[in-house]
């Protein structure tokens, strides 16, 4: 792995906006996007489609580590198409069925390692833009510049359901603030590689903040640190 390649990690729970403010920094930067995200996503929907509990590590782990999955990235990282197994599950991941699911999966030690590689493997020049919970902790600790970014549980669960509205899924806002303050709990408790924010991480609560103001922020941020990594300050 060359350790002069470029990262930046947002690392926050559901509904902070880091998805959004990952695809604009990727695209305004150049730079390769994570969604680590979709990866447990996928792997949460291959283990529906096999039958696989949400608890028996044994066959999930075995899954991720051979899970047949292809981020098919075009010039504009939102358009990215996720293919599992040969068939695009760009939309199907988005349920909240999955997202219970993908949460359940994740708190397994073993799942997780063997989802480490894939993960690294989009470090790649000029640079990469990682999105999810571990990122700055766990998958890559050197990052150069490492944000946390959340909100409230009442705000977040706000936007994921005008989200799911505006991509035609059915969801109620009660059951939505439930399970984000379920996943809330089972992604910051979980033994290992917990939902927390990075040493030296930059916190920002996004409740009362425009997308682009989220970005300036973080912007400001990354360039200040950028410059010091580059000029070994
Ligand atoms: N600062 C913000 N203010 C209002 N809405 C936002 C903000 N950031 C993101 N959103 C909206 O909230 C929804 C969830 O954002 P998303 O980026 O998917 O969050 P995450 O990846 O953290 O789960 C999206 O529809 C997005 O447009
Ligand atoms: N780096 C990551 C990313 C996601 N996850 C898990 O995967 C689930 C789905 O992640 P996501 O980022 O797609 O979820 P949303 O923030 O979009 O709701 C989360 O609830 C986490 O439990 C994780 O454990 N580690």
């Amino acid at each position: 792995m060359n350790k002069n390649i470029p990262v930046i990690t947002i690392d926050g729970p559901s509904g902070a906006g880091k998805g959004t403010v990952c695809r604009l920094l990727a695209e305004q930067l150049g730079w390769h996007l994570l969604d680590s995200g979709a990866i447990y996503r996928v792997l949460a929907l291959a283990a529906i489609h096999h039958g696989f509990a949400a608890d028996d590590e044994e066959s999930l782990a075995a899954l991720a580590g051979t899970l047949d999955v292809k981020f098919d990235v075009e010039e504009n990282p939102a358009l990215t198409h996720i293919i599992l197994e040969g068939e695009d599950v760009t939309m199907a991941i988005r349920t909240q069925e999955v997202a219970n699911m993908a949460s359940k999966v994740a708190a397994l030690p073993r799942v997780r390692e063997a989802l480490l590689r894939r993960q690294r493997a989009f470090k790649e020049l000029p640079g990469l833009v990682a999105d999810g919970r571990d990122m700055g902790t766990v998958v890559f600790p050197d990052a150069a510049a490492k944000i946390f970014l959340t909100a409230s549980a009442e705000e977040r669960a706000e936007r994921r359901f005008k989200q799911l509205q505006e991509n035609g899924i059915d969801a109620k806002i009660d059951q939505l603030i439930t399970e984000i303050r379920e996943r809330d709990e089972r992604d910051t408790n979980r033994s290992v590689a917990p939902l927390r924010a990075a040493e030296g991480a930059l916190y920002i609560d996004s409740t009362d903040l425009s997308v682009e103001q989220v970005m300036d922020q973080i912007l400001q941020f990354a360039h200040g640190r950028l410059t010091q990594t580059e000029t070994g300050t």
